[in-house]
């Protein structure tokens, strides 16, 4: 008889037996698991709730995730759909407002594999740059899918440099509307999420021009799609723009518009009015508009951050299974996970994930107690939510892929099966180095506000260089400035999350190993800038060395517990060398057999194997 069958377990076959090398990493808890979870999810209250939401979205065989490896592009789009109709049917049966914290442990359940995901961005844009009475407008049939919206800012031929864009609103005092227009193939509206083929609305980013005067970007709530059958509006072209890396399920768009009237109430008017007379009112600042990238870009960094963090549970589950080669002659195969050069992959990744947690909950409180005062046009702390949301999102995309691929390439030939759940992890999170603006670009506005950077520039300017071309000749100091004060950041985040536990002493020690291997190994991949800065002598970073290594060897002895307090269920790890009982040869080779290629004809065998065989044989 197998141990109980864990909560999070697959609940297949093989989730009642164990396997006796993850188990016997259990047996010695230097901390409470649990009461990690309860950090980690800010509350035992907070772990139930998520707990329930599992176990409602998991008892449904409509939400499962297992034949999702073997769908086409289209056949992964109508299942992410398929699954946030079900979805959205299942909250209002149970209550669950869409910006709801069930709403995000059910997200979290799938691992983001739901249609849609726009309509968060197209309401948080709403939230951050509409008026009251047009957020009282358009929040309800948001949030009833009455509308499908996305957030159309990037064209075919700019994205990073806003003030680049092309499209145009030109507002027509004789009729209240503006003309929102394409007036160049590179204006193209391109990329927008779910704009290819589901979208209903778009909150359409265009330089807004009236009285004669272009005022610069502004947004405009664009209908683009019939409520009735949903065929493009006049006016407007629409398509998907083809296969991508991954994100196979979002159906990324194009969107033309050829002179599309939409009344005057559809320009998103907080920080800036256009009168029925023409008359452009300045509510806000130049860079206004720009806030609900500021918003998402915070908002994004937990859901980033969880890409590690399951590249990490799946990698070092596995690597505590997987046994190869021998560290003594006379001794059995070793565990990977004892490789000194295995733990120095996957470890410091590990601290990572867990410093990225407590850096995005800080910047959340930072934007939840900032937000309000913005919103009011109290813009004095917006420059700092923006340096640090730009730099941070940059540096938590950076290293999350980064991360998520060494995870990867730690699990060997089976890192490669897209059935371990590594590589589709891998193209998931890449993406978001681009999306939401592309990371040097956004470690570059971080950058702006540090000391060095200013001193390069004053010394060249005195050379005779305009501030532009001192600028760019001095931007790649100014990235690495900007990636420095983003780990500081992180340390400080993380080493201020530690004090406020020292009601939980067994717990706070885990984390504080995890801290220092953070930051040491920051220190010791960054070893030149702190020998060139005299920071450190070479007698001292031997010392950090040492105490790298030494910590390398503590943490991981606590390496599964660290990965179970993440607390993911095998379905929504969706892997077969992550699950928790790590029976991962079983479920390799069953989940293999279910691949198409296995259960349907070989049509390739009567067009070209036979005929190609049997020509061979006869010249023998
Ligand atoms: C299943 C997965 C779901 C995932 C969903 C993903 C959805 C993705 C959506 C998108 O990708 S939407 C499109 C995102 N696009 C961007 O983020 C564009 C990135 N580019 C920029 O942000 C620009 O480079 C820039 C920063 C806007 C450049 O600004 P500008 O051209 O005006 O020049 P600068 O001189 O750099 O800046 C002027 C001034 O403005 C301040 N500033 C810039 N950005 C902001 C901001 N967001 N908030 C507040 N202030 C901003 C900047 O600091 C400068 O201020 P001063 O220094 O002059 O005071
Ligand atoms: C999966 C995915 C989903 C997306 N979803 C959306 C969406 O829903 N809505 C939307 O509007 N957009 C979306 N985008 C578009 C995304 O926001 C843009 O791709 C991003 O802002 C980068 O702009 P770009 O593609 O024009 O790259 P570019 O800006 O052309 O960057 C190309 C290169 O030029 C460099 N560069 C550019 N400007 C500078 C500079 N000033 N200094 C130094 N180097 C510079 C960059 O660092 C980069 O190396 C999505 C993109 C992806 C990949």
């Amino acid at each position: 008889m197998g141990s109980p069958v864990h909560r999070v377990s697959m609940g297949d076959t093989w989730s009642r037996q164990v396997h006796p090398d993850i188990e016997s990493e259990r047996y010695k808890q230097t901390f409470d698991v649990e009461r990690l979870t309860n950090i980690l999810d800010g509350g035992a209250q907070d772990t139930a709730l998520r707990r329930k939401v599992e176990s409602i979205i998991h008892s449904d065989p409509e939400f499962s995730l297992k034949d999702n490896y073997f769908l086409t592009q289209s056949e992964c789009y109508e299942a992410a759909v398929e699954k946030k109709f079900h979805l959205q049917m299942l909250a209002q049966r149970q209550g669950w407002a869409e910006d709801s914290r069930e709403a995000y442990y059910a997200y979290r359940t799938l691992s983001g594999s739901l249609g849609f995901s726009l309509q968060h961005i197209f309401l948080k844009a709403l939230r951050s740059l509409g008026s009251e009475e047009q957020i009282a407008k358009w929040v309800p049939v948001c949030n009833k899918f009455q509308i499908i919206g996305t957030y159309a800012q990037t064209e075919l031929g700019h994205g990073t440099y806003l003030q680049g864009l092309e499209t145009e609103a030109t507002y027509d005092a004789a009729t209240q509307e503006f003309v929102v227009h394409s007036p160049t193939m590179t204006a193209i509206k391109w990329w927008p999420g779910d704009l290819g083929r589901s979208a209903t609305h778009a909150l359409v980013q265009a330089q807004l021009i009236c009285s004669g005067a272009r005022q610069g970007m502004h947004a405009f709530i664009v209908p683009i799609r019939s409520l009735q059958d949903h065929t493009p509006l006049p006016g407007i072209t629409v398509g998907d723009i083809g296969p991508k890396m991954g994100l196979d399920h979002v159906d990324n768009g194009f969107l033309q518009l050829d002179h599309v009237r939409v009344p005057r109430e559809n320009m998103l008017s907080r920080f800036a009015q256009v009168l029925p007379d023409g008359t452009y009112i300045k509510l806000g600042t130049a860079q206004s508009n720009y806030l609900s990238m500021v918003v998402t870009r915070v908002e994004l960094l937990p859901g980033i951050t969880a890409e590690l963090q399951k590249a990490c549970v799946i990698a070092i589950r596995y690597s505590i299974i997987r046994h190869q080669s021998r560290l003594r002659p006379s001794e059995p195969e070793a565990k990977i996970l004892d490789y000194q050069t295995q733990q120095q992959k996957l470890l410091p990744q590990l601290a990572t994930a867990y410093a990225f947690h407590f850096l995005a909950r800080s910047l959340l409180e930072f934007l939840h107690d900032s937000h309000d005062a913005i919103l009011d046009r109290d813009f004095s702390l917006l420059p700092e939510l923006h340096a640090l949301s730009a730099g941070l999102k940059a540096m938590v995309s950076d290293f999350c892929t980064y991360g998520a691929e060494l995870c990867r390439r730690a699990c060997g030939g089976h890192g490669y099966s897209k059935l371990s759940g590594l590589p589709s992890l891998v193209t998931k999170v890449t993406a978001s180095c681009t999306f939401e603006g592309e990371n040097t670009v956004l470690y570059l506005q971080m950058a702006r506000l540090t000391k060095d950077s200013v001193h390069h520039i004053q010394t060249l300017m005195r050379s005779g260089a305009d501030e532009h071309e001192a600028w760019n000749r001095t931007t790649v100091i100014h990235l690495q400035a900007a990636k420095a004060h983003c780990y500081y950041v992180t340390v400080k985040s993380f080493t201020e999350a530690l004090e406020k536990l020292e009601s939980e002493p067994a717990v706070r020690q885990v984390l504080r190993r995890l801290c220092d291997l953070y930051a040491l190994h920051g220190i010791l991949t960054n070893t030149g800038d702190f020998l060139h800065d005299g920071f450190l002598s070479g007698a001292q970073v031997d010392m950090a060395r040492t105490a790298y290594l030494d910590l390398l060897l503590l943490v991981r002895k606590d390496a599964i517990l660290l990965t179970d307090a993440f607390d993911f269920t095998d379905q929504c790890l969706n892997s077969a060398l992550g699950c928790y009982d790590g029976n991962v040869y079983e479920r390799l080779f069953d989940w293999a057999q279910k691949s198409p290629s296995n259960t349907q004809e070989n049509p390739a065998y009567e067009k070209y194997i036979r005929p190609l065989l049997q020509s061979c044989r006869s010249k023998l």
